[in-house]
């Protein structure tokens, strides 16, 4: 699991590193890390790191003296560095370190953009946690230049120019080949699009020493969801396991209630007892003999996809709510919630746009800042909230910390996906664990899933591929 932190929690635990060893000078170990990726690239690039072209780009804060303080260590060892200040006044003690060093210090922009070509590898020092999102019009105009030339660029902390806490890229942005984050991973590093820009990150380890009281952005990795996946025992029986109930589809849409139904039964479901459209039921009884259909006991239920108008919605709900079971409840279910009043152990699965509506904004508003709108739309309903995207995020009410899934790839973003995911997520409900570890588990097995695949298949495919890559993670699960 990897833990990213917001901008002013990652200042409070640089201060308190600084308190507890006030010798110690962060800034200088930052610029030695920075320079030994430099040089692993420049060896693996050019074969050694004499003689290369390195090319500083300088902001006005302490993003651009960690770039020059490395460019010096490499001027030192050979390369030829050259420093373009492009925002601001630059770092003072930095410039005068690699001017010591024997680096070339250019005026601006226009200095070097007739020659980009030439240069090996690029260093983003325009800004780091102090910066706010976009680019300055000439910094952008260098940027995409130096994207036309291919010069790889390795970010100082962050890409300069993206949202380090939300995520989100409204203007121009470096795309970093590799970015050097140092003592704390940013939300940047996790929610897309941002996530694209940081290209491989490498972390550099400050002795920052989190507490309890900061915001966490926790992201599984696949060991994770190996580790904490309930892989049913011997003592189990198909009651033990879980017996879903699932009341979705249509006339209009009766793939949702066949892709749901598909995503509980692969994930390992004790039972699945399907209530949904009788198009739905006629397909099932030929593709998954196993479903039943009479009423009875269940653990938990899936309410909403594809359920399209449908005119008892609200009914069915409320009296899902008095049943008192953990639930899902998805796509159009998502109109017919009550207001306020869920329950942490029901879990809502919005794409942008449904908790959009749920939270009467538009859908650029949840893109801004996907984990602020997760967080309010757990503390508006009540209930657990799983963000659907290119990042998928659980927030639970009253919290300020969030889960975040394996990634996946993009192909996964196709109708019916969400309807699997769906069925997943209430197999794991009914297997009794909480909604916010059913959710984080379920978005992850699907994106873990549809990564091991070449390339894109339809969602009922990758329903039934999500049992052998249960295998697969039961066999490599260490105990924990
Ligand atoms: N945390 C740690 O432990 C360690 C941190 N270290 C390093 O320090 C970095 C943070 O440094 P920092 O605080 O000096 O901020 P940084 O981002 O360099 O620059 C801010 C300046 O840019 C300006 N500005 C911002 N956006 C702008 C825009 N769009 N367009 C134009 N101007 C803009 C902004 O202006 P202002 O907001 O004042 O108007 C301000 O002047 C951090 O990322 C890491 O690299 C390491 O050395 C060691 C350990
Ligand atoms: N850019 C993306 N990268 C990876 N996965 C994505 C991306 N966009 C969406 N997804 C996945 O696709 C699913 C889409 O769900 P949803 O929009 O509800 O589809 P539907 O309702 O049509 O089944 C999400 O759960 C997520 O897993
Ligand atoms: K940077």
């Amino acid at each position: 699991m990897l833990t990213a932190y917001p901008v002013h929690d990652i200042r409070r635990l640089e201060e308190a590193a600084i308190a507890a060893d006030p010798r110690r000078d962060l800034m200088q170990y930052a610029a030695g890390a920075l320079a030994s990726v430099i040089a692993d690239e420049l060896v693996e690039g050019r074969g050694r790191v004499y003689g290369a072209q390195l090319l500083i780009l300088v902001g006005p804060g302490n993003n651009g003296g960690d770039a020059l303080f490395a460019g010096a260590r490499l001027a030192r060892r050979g390369a030829s560095v050259t420093a373009v200040p492009l925002v601001g006044a630059p770092h003072r003690a930095g410039m005068d370190a690699l001017v010591h060093a024997g680096g070339r210090v250019v005026g601006g922009a226009a200095d070097v953009e007739a020659d980009l070509g030439r240069y090996d590898l690029a260093v983003d020092g325009i800004f780091g946690i102090g910066g706010r999102p976009g680019l300055p019009d000439r910094v952008a105009g260098l940027v995409s230049l130096l994207d036309h030339h291919a010069v790889p660029v390795i970010a100082v902390d962050l890409p300069s120019g993206v949202d380090a806490d939300t995520g989100a890229v409204p203007g121009a942005a470096v795309r970093a080949t590799t970015t050097v984050s140092f003592g704390a991973s940013k939300p940047s590093e996790f929610i897309q699009p941002a996530r694209d820009h940081a290209g491989r990150v490498v972390r550099v380890d400050l002795g920052f020493e989190a507490d309890q009281a900061v915001t966490e952005l926790q992201q599984l990795d696949v060991d994770d969801l190996a580790a904490w996946w309930p892989y049913p025992g011997a003592k189990n029986d198909k009651y033990s396991r879980g017996v879903v109930g699932i009341d979705a589809g249509s006339t209009q849409y009766p793939g949702a209630g066949i892709l749901a139904t598909h995503g509980a039964v692969y994930a390992g479901a004790g039972m699945v007892r399907f209530h949904g459209s009788d198009e739905a039921r006629r397909v099932l009884t030929a593709d998954l003999p196993n479903v039943v259909y009479a009423d009875g006991r269940v653990q938990a239920r899936l309410y909403g996809s594809g359920w399209g108008e449908r005119e008892d919605g609200a009914e069915v709900i409320a009296k899902g709510l008095a049943d008192g079971l953990p639930a899902v409840v998805d796509a159009d279910g998502l109109r017919h919630l009550p207001d306020g009043g869920l329950e942490p152990s029901w879990l809502l699965t919005p794409h942008a746009g449904e908790l959009a509506r749920l939270l009467d904004c538009e859908r650029s508003e949840v893109e801004a800042d996907p984990v602020g709108a997760a967080h309010r739309g757990a503390d508006r309903t009540g209930a657990t909230v799983l963000l659907k995207g290119a990042t998928q995020i659980v927030a639970q009410p009253g919290r300020r910390s969030v889960l975040i899934a394996v990634p996946g790839p993009a192909w996964t973003a196709q109708a019916g996906s969400g309807d699997v995911l769906a069925g997943i997520c209430t197999t794991l409900l009914a297997a009794g664990l909480p909604a916010p570890r059913a959710a984080v588990l379920a978005a992850s097995l699907q994106a873990v899933t549809a990564a091991a695949l070449p390339g894109p298949v339809p969602p009922h495919e990758l329903a039934r591929e999500a049992a052998r890559t249960l295998g697969r993670l039961q066999q490599s699960a260490a105990p924990r």
